[in-house]
């Protein structure tokens, strides 16, 4: 694997550090799909990536590089051919409850209110149909709707959209549910898969900026899917770059550019030439891991 990029010294310093535990690590994974009788397809080879609870963590590549897929291991969606998938120290072996999923969109229950779509998830995982008849399921829904309430208001959603089927929402305020929707599980690490790229720009960067808002009051762990590099500057406490192995008899993607960054998040505006420099960096690694090792060590050499 490449070596981490080194920013400013105290760029590098605000980034958490493996010290507060590793919330995932990617161990060694390959994954291989059967193309044909007797060949498989590499998508990824031997990858392996420690995240440390509490890390912004979004994941860049070129299409069909195995982004998503690593993304439905470590929700436990998908089994590794080789390797494994470690959260919290537990090996995957199934979907758990240990993470929260936000998909690019579809994630609602269209015959279900926002507020139904909210309180599904911590009903379901506490009351079976039958103990739904206890006194106590009362107390506990109350409570539950009231914690809805508030995510919904945190989320910038009004009181009188509760009542709202997913279908009478705009994009963005679907993400913006579908996010709550994660949020009311409490889970320590939240998975978000191109969530908003099917969004317009205006509603993508409020997005964005409320999505950081809730990572710096929190700190989940977040590991987040995108392919806009200026998306991931903004995000990311470290940037991971997957990129295919392009040498002769090589197959599959690898990490080739493991990056911390500032927890102020980068943007055009804010850091101009520098911003515009880690872009074209960013992008030129992900075409290709082989370049992608001598790349980053120029980029370096340039940055002292
Ligand atoms: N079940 C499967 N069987 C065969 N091939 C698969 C399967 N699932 C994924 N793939 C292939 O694995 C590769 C990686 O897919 P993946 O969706 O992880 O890529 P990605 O980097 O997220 O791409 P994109 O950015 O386009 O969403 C693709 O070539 C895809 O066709």
């Amino acid at each position: 694997m490449v070596p981490v990029l080194e920013m400013e010294a105290n760029a590098l310093a605000a980034a958490p550090s493996s010290a507060a535990g590793t919330a995932i690590h990617v161990d060694r994974v390959t994954v291989s799909y059967a193309v044909g009788k007797n060949t498989r397809k590499v998508i990824l080879d031997e990858v392996e990536l420690e995240i440390a609870a509490g890390e912004f963590v979004v994941v860049l590549g070129e299409t069909g590089c195995g982004k998503s897929t690593m993304l439905r291991m470590i929700l436990g969606q998908e089994q590794p051919t080789a390797g494994a998938i470690h959260v919290a120290g537990k090996t995957i072996d199934r979907v758990g409850a240990s993470c929260g999923y936000v998909p690019q969109k579809y994630s609602l229950f269209p015959d279900r209110t926002v507020l139904g779509n909210l309180m599904m998830g911590p009903e379901t995982a506490n009351y079976h149909i039958l103990g739904r008849l206890k006194p106590s399921f009362r107390a506990f829904r109350k409570a539950v709707r009231e914690q809805a309430m508030k995510q919904l208001e945190r989320m910038g959603l009004h009181a009188t959209d509760a009542d709202k089927y997913p279908h009478q929402l705009s994009g963005g305020m679907q993400q913006r549910v579908a996010i709550a929707q994660a949020l009311m599980m409490k889970p320590t690490i939240l998975l978000m898969d191109e969530a908003f790229s099917a969004l317009d720009p205006g509603t993508r960067g409020s997005l964005q900026q409320m999505l950081r808002e809730i990572w710096l009051e929190t700190k989940p762990t977040v590991v987040f899917v995108t392919h806009n590099t200026a998306e991931a500057l903004f995000l990311a406490s470290r940037i991971i770059v997957l990129a295919k192995q392009t040498g002769p008899g090589r197959a599959g993607a690898k990490v080739a550019l493991d990056m911390r960054l500032p927890e102020t998040g980068m943007s055009l505006k804010k850091n101009g030439q520098r911003f515009l420099d880690l872009v074209e960096h960013i992008e030129l690694c992900s075409q290709g891991f082989e370049a992608a090792a001598e790349l980053t060590l120029n980029f370096e050499g340039n940055a002292q």
